[in-house]
């Protein structure tokens, strides 16, 4: 407890420089927006208000919203002719989910120009016109031909908006159990992809979820999906009465944060770190020990936690005189970033404005404890308290600091835990973080700054980049987690692939070696299917 004590008050303070969250919580926020909500309590709460709004009311709200702008523009006579005009927004919504079904019905003479472009209303309305394939069009291709195509900034941006707002109907479906049926409302594909989608979100406590796939199948909206299945597995909405609303209206700006350029620090990254959080607070060890906060906060922690990275490191930031290495005084940069990036997405979408603001504020600090501890220069303080835990034997995760502790310890493991899937997936991810490691040398070598360790592709293959971090980061503190667990039959699955990989990687960069290359030549206990049969 004194080791634990230290890890956690300090550490706030420290980490966060002249932003103390106690100093500026109260801004936009009031003390009195409504009833306290039973955050301590047990998971018996009274059913959703959701602001007055339901999930399945939310899109063809939505969709009226933007209808009445397209009649309001093109001042036709269907919206009075069906007698809408004056009548309360939300009134309509029954008719709407009708019409939702019914794509092009009433906007032929509103056909989006060939590049998806927005337009504006008469009121200065943001109109989003479909394009034909709605809602899933190739982003990547899409975001390309844009760049190519249409340099101009302002015209990206109203594209990135529109693809927002289709992602966020595609997800929004999805979420709702709903695939859409009616002919011609979508091409047969889509129905298959969301089937798809809904099936792997039935396994998602499976090590061996290929998140790259969900991405695809979620048409980019996978952290989104995610976040919202898991928080319905745990009944979150309705311990915390979360505002549905505020809470995709939250989410989505989240995600969209993640900049989807970056090759690895990017929103699936964030929901691949989701994931595996959500399968360490499965662990049987913690699984019963965990309060609905708990689950809360580390589900909220593991999907902000690298929001709005830029996809270069904190000592290219300092190096270069970033403002953001400035405001965080060189120190956990990145990390009081996206901590400090979350805390303002939270009080923009008032999720949490219900609460008091004492209980807001302890959120806040928690958040942020938990997104500063994935500062990999500090793995070693981190390990050595675990360590020490371990060997005495005095973790009691009935106390409230124990818990928030292994939360750290989880989200650490699940930030860094690629090397622990399976090697389809996890080869991926360090072909991905070389790639994002070797654009910064890239420009550091543009303007002729040093070039910053592992970001010099003629000088750090991707094997000897991963055998290091391997070795040196993930090994020594999967063993540890390992011992926690006892170990359970996922950190056996872990351990066998992270050894699997290695040794792979170790092939890799030693090509004329005698390591074995194949599936099933792992031997020792070291392949796909040594250790533990099957996924967790
Ligand atoms: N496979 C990997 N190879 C090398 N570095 C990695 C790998 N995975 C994660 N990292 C690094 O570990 C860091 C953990 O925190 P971040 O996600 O911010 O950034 C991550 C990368 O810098
Ligand atoms: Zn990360």
């Amino acid at each position: 407890m004194p080791v634990l004590g230290g890890l956690w008050a300090p550490d706030l303070g420290l980490r966060d420089p002249g932003l103390g969250v106690g100093a500026d919580v109260t801004v936009g926020v009031t003390a009195d927006e409504g009833p306290p909500s039973p955050v301590w309590g047990t998971l018996g709460t009274p059913p959703v208000t959701c602001g007055g709004l339901s999930l399945a009311l939310e899109l063809p709200a939505l969709i009226r919203q933007l209808r009445a702008a397209w009649r309001a523009r093109r001042g036709g006579p269907r919206g009075p002719e069906r007698g809408q005009a004056s009548a309360p927004a939300w009134v309509q919504r029954g008719r709407v989910e009708v019409e939702e079904l019914e794509p092009n019905a009433e906007d032929k003479s509103t056909q989006p120009a060939a590049d998806g472009r927005l337009a504006r209303g008469r009121a200065g309305v943001l109109l989003a016109e479909r394009r034909g394939s709605y809602p899933l069009i190739d982003l990547r291709i899409f975001n390309t031909s844009v760049q190519q195509g249409e340099p101009e900034a302002g015209s990206r941006r109203k594209v990135k908006r529109q693809l927002s707002f289709q992602r966020y109907c595609h997800a929004s479906r999805l979420l709702r159990g709903q695939v859409p049926r009616a002919p011609g409302s979508l091409h047969l594909l889509d129905d298959n992809y969301l089937g798809q989608a809904a099936h792997m979100l039935s396994k998602v406590g499976t090590w061996n979820f290929d998140i790259f796939l969900f991405d695809r199948l979620t048409n980019g909206t996978s952290l989104v999906t995610l976040m919202c299945h898991l928080f319905k597995v745990y009944g979150l909405i309705q311990h915390f009465q979360l505002d549905v609303v505020k809470l995709h209206r939250f989410l989505g700006m989240v995600q969209e944060d993640y900049h989807s350029h970056n090759p690895y620090h990017n929103a699936v990254h964030a929901a691949d770190v989701t994931q595996a959080m959500y399968c360490y607070l499965k662990e049987s060890k913690l699984a019963e020990q965990l309060s609905p906060l708990d689950l809360f906060l580390g589900l909220m922690a593991a999907m902000a936690h690298d929001v709005d990275h830029p996809g270069v490191n904190q000592p290219f930031l300092v190096k270069t005189r970033h403002h953001l290495a400035s405001l965080y005084q060189n120190t956990s940069v990145l990390e009081s970033h996206h901590w400090r990036s979350t805390v303002g997405m939270l009080r923009e979408s008032g999720l949490l404005s219900h609460l008091p603001l004492s209980t807001r504020q302890d959120m806040e600090q928690q958040l942020g404890s938990l997104i500063l501890a994935t500062d990999i220069s500090r793995q070693n303080e981190f390990l050595s308290t675990f360590r020490e835990h371990l060997d005495n034997q005095s973790l009691d995760l009935q106390q409230a600091p124990h818990r928030h502790f292994i939360l750290q310890i989880a989200l650490k493991c699940a930030d860094v835990c690629n090397p622990c899937r399976a090697w389809e997936l996890s080869r991926q991810w360090s072909e991905r973080v070389c790639e994002e490691f070797y654009r910064q040398g890239d420009i550091e070598k543009k303007f002729d700054l040093e070039v910053s360790p592992l970001c010099n592709q003629q000088e750090n293959s991707v094997p000897t980049i991963q055998i290091g971090f391997i070795s040196y980061i993930v090994e020594p503190l999967f063993e540890e987690w390992c011992r926690f667990t006892e170990p359970s039959l996922l950190s056996q699955t872990m351990m066998g692939h992270l050894h699997q990989n290695k040794t792979r990687w170790t092939g890799h960069a030693h090509p004329f070696s005698e390591q074995p290359d194949s599936e099933e030549e792992g031997g020792g206990g070291g392949g796909d299917n040594a250790g533990p049969e099957g996924i967790p």
